[in-house]
């Protein structure tokens, strides 16, 4: 009982100590940078395809990482922070990554390693994403997060309902094909299917893109991990945000992570609800990503100036709830949703009679007419999740605490057994923040409180809106609503 309290004096203050020093109040929230002005005059120009310098970003700050530890660890949150520090920042020692994350090696250093310590001569039977074969490197990815990804790693299940014939997709078809290969060759009954696919190694595949392809037009934001840029695509001449790693990623620790990412983003680009993606690549040992520009900047810039009223809330609850009924539809959770991960897209709503007045102007005043009509018209807001770093799937968990102003007690003892949920609580501490509640508690009395059913009531928002809230951030996980749920409420 003692130690349970210890530790729960210890959750909030790991974030706590991080938090006391001014760097790294600056690590726990995303920074939005208002760009003086967003236009760029561009010349046109016929595009030339030589290869420019590329761009040396410099190391601007290190950030600390929570890793998901072993039971064992979980009432040692000290111990935590050394693991997480044996690997940071040290992306030179393949020894210890070797070590620690055996299941993620890619073949390439496994069979360097093995040949390095003469362990053996005759190749034995190794999990898929380890098997060395002679001149056999690793050449693709398998994406943990697809459907058939789940279904491959349950191999008895893939036959006996679906039966190989059937079974239409490539990558799975390629997966049995190298697991019977394997069952076959070595008869090794007991390997084991759950397995991490075999993983590229991104400093094998580094490409020089973003200068050649996108004009850099501002920073846009600042994250823990990543520096966000507004570009225009030279070829397709469209607008993208490109999330750039702060750090070198390749062979560090980080890597794993940054391609969570873009694992997530690849399996989560179809809803309106959740920020679009476009493609990913390495450049430099650094990350990079490519996604749909949100001109609304973050929900987190817009609370800094001013509070959402409740007919506002509800439009955010509605469109971050689909879309978070959309990754959970995926058996995903988001895992670190907040004011400063929700991104805002503005359209004008050009009814049909604006879209009359408007030509009718062009036609008496040209285009300060149009420009004129468009200031006056009203714009419509999408809400957007983006920042899938921390996502993972409910089925096999891998949960890297997100901010923890944010995030449910049972996530922080390490209770993972029903994600979906934890996802709502950030989300109704997400609309308490925005309907003025914030700026939320990192630590101490009053994040306990929030977290003990204690949500005080807003005096600016109606009774039903305080109690969704408050169910939304309910102590008990089963009593909050589902992402589905939410729609029926009245
Ligand atoms: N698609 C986008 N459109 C517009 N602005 C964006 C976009 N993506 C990111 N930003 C801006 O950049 C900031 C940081 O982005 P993001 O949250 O993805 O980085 P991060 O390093 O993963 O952050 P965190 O600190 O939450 O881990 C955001 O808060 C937002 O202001
Ligand atoms: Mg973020």
């Amino acid at each position: 009982m003692h130690e349970m309290e210890a530790f729960r004096k210890l959750q909030p203050e790991r974030k706590q100590d991080a938090d006391s020093s001014q760097e790294q109040i600056e690590l726990n929230s995303s920074v939005e940078m208002r760009s003086p002005s967003p236009v760029c005059h561009i010349q046109p120009r016929k595009l030339r395809f030589a290869s420019p310098p590329i761009d040396e970003e410099p190391q601007k700050r290190s950030s600390p990482i929570h890793t998901r530890s072993s039971a064992a660890a979980a009432v040692s949150p000290p111990y935590r922070k050394v693991r997480a520090l044996r690997l940071f920042d040290t992306p030179a020692t393949p020894k210890t990554i070797l070590q620690k994350s055996r299941n993620h090696l890619s073949a390439a250093v496994a069979a360097d390693v093995a040949r390095k310590n003469q362990i053996e001569e005759r190749p034995r039977s190794l999990p898929l994403h380890n098997r060395v074969k002679d001149n056999f490197q690793p050449q693709w990815n398998v994406n943990p997060f697809t459907p058939d990804s789940f279904l491959a790693r349950n191999k008895k299940r893939c036959r006996t309902q679906f039966g190989r014939d059937n079974l239409s997709n490539r990558s799975l078809q390629i997966f049995l094909n190298s697991e019977e290969e394997k069952d076959d060759g070595e008869g090794d009954e007991n390997v084991e299917l759950v397995q991490a696919p075999k993983r590229l190694a991104l400093q094998d595949t580094n490409i020089s893109r973003y200068q050649k392809e996108f004009l850099e037009i501002s920073l846009i934001g600042i994250g823990e991990f990543g520096l966000v840029y507004q570009c225009l695509n030279r070829l397709d001449g469209c607008v993208y945000a490109i999330k750039k790693s702060i750090k070198p990623v390749a062979g560090s620790f980080f890597e794993k992570r940054a391609l969570n990412e873009v694992w997530a983003h690849a399996v989560l680009g179809k809803h309106d609800n959740v920020v679009r993606y476009y493609s990913a690549w390495a450049e430099d040992n650094h990350m990079l990503i490519q996604n749909e520009y949100c001109n609304g900047g973050s929900l987190q810039s817009l609370i800094q100036k001013r509070c959402l009223v409740e007919s506002e809330l509800k439009i955010l609850l509605l469109h971050v709830a689909e879309g978070l009924r959309y990754i959970h539809s995926n058996d995903l959770v988001h895992m670190d949703l907040k004011s400063g991960n929700i991104f805002l897209t503005k359209m004008p709503s050009l009814h049909k009679s604006n879209t009359l007045t408007m030509a009718k102007e062009f036609y008496e005043d040209g285009m300060d007419g149009i420009y004129e009509e468009l200031s006056n018209t009203e714009c419509i807001t999408t809400y957007k999740i983006g920042d899938l770093g921390h996502v993972t799937s409910v089925k096999e968990p891998h949960v890297e605490e997100g901010d923890c102003r944010y995030l449910p007690f049972e996530i922080l003892q390490e209770d993972f057994s029903n994600l979906f949920k934890a996802d709502i609580f950030s989300l109704g501490m997400t609309l308490f923040e925005a309907a003025g509640g914030g700026p939320l508690p990192k630590n101490g009395p009053e994040w306990q409180k929030l977290r003990n059913g204690e949500v005080p009531n807003l005096p600016t928002l109606s009774t039903e809106f305080n109690e969704l809230i408050q169910l939304m951030t309910h102590p008990d996980p089963e009593k909050r609503p589902s992402s589905t749920s939410i729609f029926n409420h009245p």
